[in-house]
């Protein structure tokens, strides 16, 4: 009789700071932005514009921002990674871990848990944090663990969850979350995605010849989409308000969170704030589908920030729609999904 697969699941998330100290942010910050998939530009250079301009000037700025959402846990990412951990830990019998792209926990802590949980491991199954490709999230992610992995000689092979942006388990907990909102009165749903620059959904086109070249790209088919954040966060929000039964008019799309000079994906989060108010939206809800767990940039760039702008500007009403955090239908997706691998249904699988 064939022996059972020992196996482990990895959560990975995208990492914060060790504390709110400057100093701690400035090493997460270089760590960060150091990443060759998130400013993609040559060693030197990107040395350079990092450590001599970005950092300095940024980390103060971020150290702030960091202490008015620390809780006494510490970073929220890490403490509702942590949350939902234990609750996918509640639902499987394989042992589970998180590790983080930059900082702490790191892969190898989590790799050395997982062995210690499970010293036959054979297979760890790794769940990417976030539903959307972007080469800057989900692939730098992949690549690091792979890097690790091949480096470490561990004796278990990998596998990844591929994203799930238009996955019915993700969309179902996401519309779920969501639905007690639509309760109160509002005038409209943004639906907010962290943004990256448009040079990026063009380098990662795999035609060549599609994104943001093609009329309407991301509503017209085409095999770049496997790799075009935009695609997918145009088929979450889609998907999602078809299963709210949002009306068109009620409900739309933006990025935040953009760095630097360079075009980003539009329209950009923070102008919307503005603009919202005169074309008489008055009464919005936020939700943030890229995170599947609150951090930075949704407790403090939109749920304060993006709050006072849009107040500012002629806004009566703001709510921002908790990350899915360890919603129990999310946590019963992310079992599943590990589960399913377990008894040998690949489809979720990237080999
Ligand atoms: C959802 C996926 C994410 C993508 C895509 C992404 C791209 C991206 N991010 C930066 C720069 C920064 N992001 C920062 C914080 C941050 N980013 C994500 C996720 C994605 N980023 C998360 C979950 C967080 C929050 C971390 C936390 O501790 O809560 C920051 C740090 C904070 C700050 O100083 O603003 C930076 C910097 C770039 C440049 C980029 C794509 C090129
Ligand atoms: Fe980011
Ligand atoms: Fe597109």
């Amino acid at each position: 009789m064939a022996q059972a697969i020992r196996k482990g699941i990895l959560l990975m998330n995208l990492g914060s700071p060790d504390s709110t100290e400057v100093k701690d942010v400035r090493r997460y910050l270089n760590e960060f932005l150091m990443d060759e998939r998130v400013i993609d530009i040559p060693y030197l250079i990107r040395a350079l514009l990092v450590k001599g301009i970005i950092v300095p000037f940024r980390a103060p700025k971020s150290a702030k921002a960091y202490q008015s959402i620390w809780t006494d846990e510490g970073s929220p990412l890490i403490v509702l990674t942590k949350q939902l951990q234990q609750a996918v830990q509640d639902e499987v019998s394989y042992p589970v871990e998180i590790a983080m792209r930059y900082g702490n926990p790191t892969v190898q802590h989590a790799f050395a848990q997982l062995m210690q949980k499970a010293p036959e491991l054979d297979e760890v199954i790794a769940v990417p944090l976030y539903p959307h490709y972007a080469m800057s999230s989900y692939e730098t992610a992949v690549e690091s663990v792979k890097e690790i992995h091949a480096k470490g000689n561990y004796p278990f092979q990998l596998n990844f969850i591929k994203p799930y942006y238009n996955n019915t388990e993700y969309i179902d907990a996401l519309a779920e979350s969501i639905k007690p909102y639509l309760q109160q009165e509002f005038d409209h749903i943004l639906f907010s995605y962290h943004g990256v620059p448009e040079r990026h959904i063009r380098k990662g086109d795999t035609t060549g010849c599609h994104c943001l070249k093609v009329n309407d790209c991301c509503n017209v088919d085409s095999a770049a989409h496997t790799q075009c954040y935009r695609h997918q966060c145009v088929v979450t929000t889609k998907l999602v308000a078809k299963k709210l039964g949002l009306p068109e008019g009620k409900f739309g799309f933006s990025f935040q969170s953009r760095l630097g000079k360079e075009e980003w994906l539009k329209p950009y989060t923070a102008k919307r704030f503005e603009e919202m108010p005169k074309e008489g939206i008055k009464k919005l809800l936020v939700a943030c589908p890229a995170f599947v767990s609150d951090c930075l940039e949704t407790l403090e760039e939109i749920a304060e920030e993006g709050k006072e702008d849009f107040m500012h500007h002629g806004g009566e009403s703001f709510t921002m729609i908790p990350c899915l955090n360890i919603h129990p239908m999310w946590v019963k997706a992310v079992a599943g999904w590990a589960n399913n691998v377990a008894a040998g249904e690949k489809e979720m699988v990237l080999a």
